[in-house]
């Protein structure tokens, strides 16, 4: 048996102590991360320097103990890949060029270009697979299809996804062909993760709940049951998560119909009825607001133990409803890690 806690509650093992770890737990929080930040340049050099892509990793592992350590990188690298213009702008996030046209999908490059812009975060696996404890699993992780579409049509973050909706209705041609060819560039970027050092994936779709219910099915849970396939096909054994954010009832429909061994709920999602209707099908992963961890005291302490309690029937890996947010204090991160762990 693993004595890795992680890929124990992957396989669907229910443990006394869930293993932990926490979305964007190697973030702007720390004072250590700010540091090495600093000394890359921009964050786009932090993700391209696998030393100190690496280093950043490791830095909330040294710090916490976490049961899992996650790729240093951002899902935009896979639009950049593809040629796609990308800067983040200090404080309001990412920038691209944007896709409203099939002229505007025709200059994107060929897929079997994105290895190089893509291979130092296949390096900074390598170095993480020699350095990390051998109790501490790695996740590698990309962007699913829609959400990556999300930002390349509309060329940033917005509230609503009202660019790629309207393209999806628009142009529906344009919307799939950009879907298909992020899915081909998923499916090879997650692949060379693996074969690079990567244990577990995860796939981030951050705006699945801003799909509308009709088309869920299409664009949430088809490119994730093709990613997965793929990934499957190479390695029977690969624990995959999925992270269908924002899904609510979809939730269970996305366990059941990609097949994924994980998934991570949102701070949405109450764990009483994820536990009867998600939990018996897959290992569960989360779900505390991070909110908590800038608030800070008793709720704190009683929000962590009712998110153990309520998951205490079955594979559960405690995680965050999602990132955690530069303003937590990483003092509060050990108060949540003594209420987990006792
Ligand atoms: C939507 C999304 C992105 N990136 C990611 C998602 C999906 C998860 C989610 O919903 O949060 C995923 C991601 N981004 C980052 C990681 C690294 C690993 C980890 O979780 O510790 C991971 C897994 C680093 C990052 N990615 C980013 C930072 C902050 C950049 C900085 O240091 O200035 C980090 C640590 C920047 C980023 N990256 C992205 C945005 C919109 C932003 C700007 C907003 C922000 O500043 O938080 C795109």
């Amino acid at each position: 048996m693993s004595d890795k806690l992680l890929l124990r509650a992957l396989a669907g093992e229910t443990l006394p102590t869930p293993p932990v770890w926490m979305m964007r737990q190697a973030g702007r929080y720390l004072p250590e991360y700010r540091a090495t930040r600093a000394q890359a340049g921009s964050f786009l050099d932090l993700c391209y320097t696998p030393e100190l892509a690496a280093e950043v990793t490791l830095q909330p592992i040294r710090k916490y103990a976490f049961d899992a350590a996650i790729l240093f990188a951002d899902i935009l690298l896979v639009p950049q890949a593809l040629g796609a213009d990308l800067t983040f702008v200090q404080g309001e996030g990412p920038r691209l060029s944007t896709i409203t046209s099939a002229d505007d999908l025709a200059r994107l490059g060929p897929l079997d270009a994105i290895d190089e812009v893509l291979s130092p975060v296949y390096e900074t696996v390598r170095i993480l697979r020699r350095e990390l404890p051998p109790e501490v699993p790695l996740i590698g992780f990309a962007g699913a299809p829609w959400t990556v579409a999300t930002y390349m049509i509309a060329g940033r973050g917005t509230p609503d996804q009202a660019p790629a909706r309207r393209l999806m209705y628009g142009d529906t041609t344009t919307f799939e062909a950009l879907l298909d060819k992020i899915t081909a560039a998923t499916i090879h970027y997650l692949l060379k993760q693996v074969e690079a050092g990567a244990e577990v994936v995860k796939i981030f779709d951050s705006w699945a709940g801003a799909l509308p219910g009709p088309v869920f099915e299409k664009y949430a849970i088809a490119p994730g049951k093709k990613i997965v396939d793929a990934l499957r096909a190479e390695h029977p054994d690969l624990p995959i998560i999925g992270f269908p954010r924002g899904a609510g009832g979809n939730y269970a429909t996305f366990v059941e119909q990609t097949g994924v061994q994980g998934v991570a709920l949102d701070t949405s999602v109450d764990p009483a009825w994820a536990a009867k209707h998600v939990q018996p099908h897959a290992c569960v992963q989360g779900n505390l607001d991070p909110l908590l961890l800038v608030q800070g005291g008793e709720a704190l302490t009683k929000a962590t133990k009712d998110v153990v309690k309520g998951f205490s029937g079955g594979a559960h890996i405690f995680n965050l409803g999602h990132g955690i947010t530069p303003d937590a204090s990483p003092d509060n991160v050990h108060r949540m890690l003594e209420a987990v762990r006792g």
